[in-house]
């Protein structure tokens, strides 16, 4: 358990749509009060560590101090295990400038052919997550979730890869999913579903 805890407003810095949605959702029971970096005119700063916990830092760290107020980000990705973990923390730049995740999708699916992988493709989704406060004092937490690829992609719902990922277990790809579903967070203290999901319960457990 934290000695801190989560009070007044809270800076939530990330660029992203769909997962400034997913993340102010996650919150929004919890009666934070939340501001984006995009609402308070910050930049998007360069992502330059090579995990996603340090990516997930430097953005809040960056947001905290500009702002004053403490931050909260999320640096996430997916990785594919016959790809060695790619694309990673790459994720959101296989995209390329446009945000075209129909192509990034499609280079998964070419750079697993030119390896010659075979079904099943295996991969999971990880998210770090990083509070930092003004006076410096950090938090971090990370979540996970396991599955395979499936081609073409399926469904139109969410971001990002999520018409490619199939939940371990599950028979509907993240793209298929109502938000609900992919953000469950139960109550009755079983786990929840997506990586951002399950490193927010392990935030609200301590923070909340
Ligand atoms: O639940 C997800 N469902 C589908 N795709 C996802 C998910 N979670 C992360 N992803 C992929 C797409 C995203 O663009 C990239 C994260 O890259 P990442 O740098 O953390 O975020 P970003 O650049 O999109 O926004 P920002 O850094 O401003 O928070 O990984
Ligand atoms: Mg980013």
């Amino acid at each position: 358990m934290s000695s801190r805890k989560l009070e007044g407003r809270l800076v939530v810095a990330s660029h992203n749509p769909g997962k400034l949605w997913e993340l102010r959702q996650l919150l929004s029971p919890h009666g934070v009060e939340t501001v984006s970096v995009g609402e308070l005119g910050l930049p998007e700063p360069e992502e330059t560590e090579p995990t996603f916990a340090g990516n997930a830092l430097l953005k809040a760290r960056t947001a905290a101090f500009a702002s004053g107020l403490p931050a909260f980000a999320d640096d996430s990705g997916l990785c594919v295990e016959a790809l060695d973990g790619a694309p990673g923390i790459y994720s959101a730049r296989w995209a390329g400038p446009e945000r075209d995740f129909g192509e990034a999708m499609a280079r998964v699916e070419r750079e697993l052919k030119e390896r010659g992988a075979t079904q099943p493709f295996r991969a999971h989704f990880l998210c770090a997550l990083a509070v930092v406060w003004p006076d410096g004092h950090v938090e971090e937490f990370e979540g996970r979730i396991d599955g395979v690829l499936v081609f073409p992609p399926r469904g139109t719902k969410g971001f990002g890869y999520d018409p490619i990922f199939l939940p371990e277990g599950l028979d509907k790809t993240f793209g298929e999913m109502m938000s609900a579903e992919k953000h469950a967070m139960p109550h009755d203290g079983s786990r929840a579903l997506s990586h951002r999901a399950r490193a927010f319960q392990a935030l609200a457990a301590s923070l909340l």
